[in-house]
């Protein structure tokens, strides 16, 4: 992967590597976009075949983070970052304590959070070294977990993609494929259940099947048996790059509508599935929900106030139908649209002199 030439095409702004020897931590930052607010976005801890996998994803879910902020109204911007390594097996303290201090180091350019791998007890690893840190424990005061809020933003955004599809938003008796059952994805399949859904599910992890077997009466397939179920709903909650040619036609569902990142793997597979006549809820859209929550730390966590804005999905999610009805283009390209045009105004407007600015840090630097 020649890097420049990657972080040129999508205009990146900065890649940090993190070494280190002691702990040994091998961590990658990926800063995209900070023209709307300090870049937020969680750390995700896997283990990656290559070094080059662990850049491309860093990179990948980093853009993504820019369009979630900026679909969801925040002043924020976008940023990721990766642990090299196995999340069952190599956390240590002194891991995350180091990871924490590179943090530091980048004086607030970036904010993170928890992400696939990373639970809020490395947040609260992470924060004994950097007050850059959402998604701590609330004993701090903070928002801790954000997946059953991002699980009731993709729920609440479902239901505005199957009005779409459907005629109205009900989802009692709507059958759903859901791939992945963790953490956020057992917390959406409890809205669906309680809301009349057919649940089916699979999962690499036997024992996320079984608690959603046993509490939601799901029934249970093989993972490469989920693209071809008969169902009305297709919900992506594993990993990305999960589109694509050879899933796109075994898939019988009429709604795409789940939490995981960049589930398109190419922008071309978003074109397909339109001619299909599916309706594609934008990941980054819909699973908006976790950033705006842990977001909402930044001001002083209130729950009331967070979970007032995530009800707002269900109302992007439809206006992002209604651009792509009225350009005629497919969702993906409409979520884009209508996130890039937030971003160059707010750039125009920012552009006016202000001697003091207040920006999303305030409350950090006013403590
Ligand atoms: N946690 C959040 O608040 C949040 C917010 C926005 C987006 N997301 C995205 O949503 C997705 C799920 O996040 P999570 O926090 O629930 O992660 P998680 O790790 O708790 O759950 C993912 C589940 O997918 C399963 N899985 C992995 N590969 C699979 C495969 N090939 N087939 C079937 N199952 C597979 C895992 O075993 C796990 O149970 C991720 O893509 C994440 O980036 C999460
Ligand atoms: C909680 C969020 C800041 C991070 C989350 N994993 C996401 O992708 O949106």
């Amino acid at each position: 992967m020649k890097i420049f030439d990657y972080m040129e095409r999508y205009d990146y702004e900065q890649l940090v590597f993190c070494q280190d020897e002691n702990s040994g931590l091998k961590a990658i930052i990926a800063i995209h976009d900070t023209t709307l607010g300090p870049a937020l976005g969680g750390t995700r801890m896997w283990t990656y075949d290559s070094e080059e996998d662990a850049i491309e994803d860093a990179l990948r879910l980093a853009r993504g983070m820019t369009y979630k902020a900026a679909g969801a109204g925040l002043n924020l911007g976008g940023g990721k970052a990766v642990i090299i390594g196995d999340p069952r097996k190599d956390k240590t303290e002194e891991m995350f304590r180091a990871f924490g201090r590179y943090i530091q180091g980048l004086n607030g350019r970036y904010i993170t959070a928890e992400d696939v791998g990373t639970t809020v007890a490395d947040m609260d690893t992470i924060h004994m070294e950097t007050d850059y840190v959402t998604g701590v424990s609330p004993a701090f005061g903070s928002s801790g977990n954000p997946s059953p809020v991002t699980a009731y933003g993709v729920y609440r955004g479902m239901k505005a993609a199957v009005k779409a599809a459907f005629g109205n938003d009900d989802l009692g008796g709507k059958t759903i494929a859901v791939q992945g059952v963790g953490n956020v994805a057992y917390n959406l399949c409890r809205h669906l259940h309680e809301e009349g859904a057919t649940l089916i599910v699979t999962d690499i992890n036997k024992d996320n099947v079984q608690r959603a077997v046993d509490e939601f009466g799901a029934k249970a397939v093989d993972p490469d048996d989920i693209y071809n179920q008969n169902c009305d709903i297709f919900s992506p909650c594993a990993l990305g790059a999960i589109i694509n040619d050879s899933t796109i036609p075994q898939i019988k569902a009429k709604v795409i509508a789940g939490a995981a990142n960049n589930q398109l793997r190419e922008e071309r597979h978003g074109d397909i599935i339109q001619e299909m006549g599916i309706v594609y809820a934008p990941d980054y859209i819909i699973n908006a929900g976790g950033l705006i929550n842990v977001a909402d730390e930044l001001q002083g966590y209130n729950r009331d106030r967070a979970m007032k804005k995530v009800e707002t999905i269900y109302d992007n999610i439809q206006k992002v139908i209604e651009i792509s009805k009225r350009d005629h283009i497919p969702t993906y390209k409409a979520a884009d649209r209508m996130c890039e045009e937030r971003i160059a105004s707010m750039q125009r407007s920012r552009s006016m002199f202000l001697q003091d600015g207040k920006h999303e840090l305030s409350r950090i630097h006013h403590k």
